[in-house]
């Protein structure tokens, strides 16, 4: 199994994501701003990914505070809990694990050392309980797939596989589990624009299972499902919003509107930890914008024209209407019903 946060020898190894598929890299961190760095230039990415990262950040962080007052470290410690949440804005598994790690902290009674030790506990449990969550939503997954016919092709857009998570994945864990059962004929990855995580580590990630898988450019999915070609559409999710309308990656609403218009199933898949249960709906979700190279520029090479203005969303919401189900670990819910997704009463 692929493990993309590993924490080895004192430190946080990371595979480098903006690498692959050409090299594969790993990036050692031992620094809670190096931690953040790698955050925000998409070393380490996908939701469930940047919280576990996030998590070890928030001891790098804590086993840097050299003080033996508690008042003193707890303000320290939150000094690096908002540097790591101003590294991205959208995944709400970031702030949900920061959170956990800093309530840990004020929780914990004891020194400053028994305090850090705990930390990093809290961060291999998280670590830890990723992949198990991910394991968990691939067996729904697989359960809510349809039944016919036996087996299935499935189209998914960016990656939302293991390297997007600590293990496993959610949409493509969905995807290893239904590959497991024999229940998958093939995946389409969309290529994904701008940053083309579907063509560079979705397929990757197929082609290091032995997954058949088909790259498509975002612009052919309409024409794929009209054709007949897709059974059943998979994403993961950055931030739902306690309405069920989802964000992920851009260009997963057009798809969302697509597959309803051709009567193919849209699941979401994601664990409770990316439901945003503070939010009404997804109106209220922040988007991510970067930076504007992302669409004018692909290695050295200029795509257009100098005098041209850039509009770089990183993430659109789908409205829960377009959504079959999301599959958390948990179960499978209707979009309309994710309160009962906090415990284990599945649907
Ligand atoms: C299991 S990952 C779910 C989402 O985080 C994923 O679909 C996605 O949109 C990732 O965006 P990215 O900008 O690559 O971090």
């Amino acid at each position: 199994m692929l493990y993309p946060i590993v924490w080895k020898n004192n430190s946080v190894l990371l595979i480098d994501q903006t690498r692959l598929p050409n090299e594969y890299a790993v990036v050692e961190i031992h620094r809670s701003e190096d931690m953040a760095e790698a955050i925000r230039t998409m070393i380490v990415r996908g939701a469930p990914a940047i919280g576990v990262a996030a998590a070890y950040g928030m001891y790098l962080g804590a086993r840097e505070i050299e003080t033996s007052d508690r008042t003193e470290f707890l303000q320290q410690l939150e000094k690096v809990a908002q540097l790591l949440r101003s590294t991205r804005p959208t995944a709400v598994n970031l702030f949900w694990a920061i959170g956990r790690m800093m309530q840990t902290a004020y929780e914990t009674l004891g020194t400053i050392a028994e305090i850090q030790q705990i930390l990093l506990e809290t961060a291999q449990t998280i670590n830890a309980e990723d992949i198990q969550t991910c394991e968990a939503i691939g067996d729904h997954g697989l359960a809510a797939l349809p039944k016919t016919p036996e087996k299935l092709i499935i189209l998914t857009h960016c990656n939302a596989g293991a390297l997007a998570t600590a293990g496993y994945g959610t949409a493509l864990g969905v995807v290893r589990s239904a590959w497991r059962e024999g229940r998958l004929t093939r995946v389409f990855a969309d290529e994904t624009r701008p940053r083309l995580q579907g063509a560079k580590l979705t397929a990757w990630e197929c082609v290091q299972e032995g997954i058949p898988v088909t790259v498509i450019t975002d612009n052919m999915a309409a024409h794929c499902m009209k054709q007949g070609l897709i059974d059943a559409v998979i994403v993961g999710a950055d931030r739902i919003a306690a309405n069920g309308d989802t964000a992920n990656k851009i260009g997963t609403y057009s798809l969302a509107i697509v597959a309803q218009k051709h009567n193919i199933p849209f699941f979401v898949a994601a664990p409770v930890s990316t439901i945003d249960f503070t939010l009404a709906s997804g109106s209220l979700i922040p988007i991510e914008e970067r930076h504007p190279s992302e669409i004018y520029q692909i290695g050295d090479t200029l795509l257009t024209p100098s005098g041209v203005e850039f509009y770089n969303p990183a993430f659109d919401v789908t409205p829960a209407e377009l959504i079959t189900a999301i599959i958390t670990e948990n179960g499978a819910f209707p979009p309309g019903d994710l309160v009962k997704s906090q415990t284990n009463s599945m649907v």
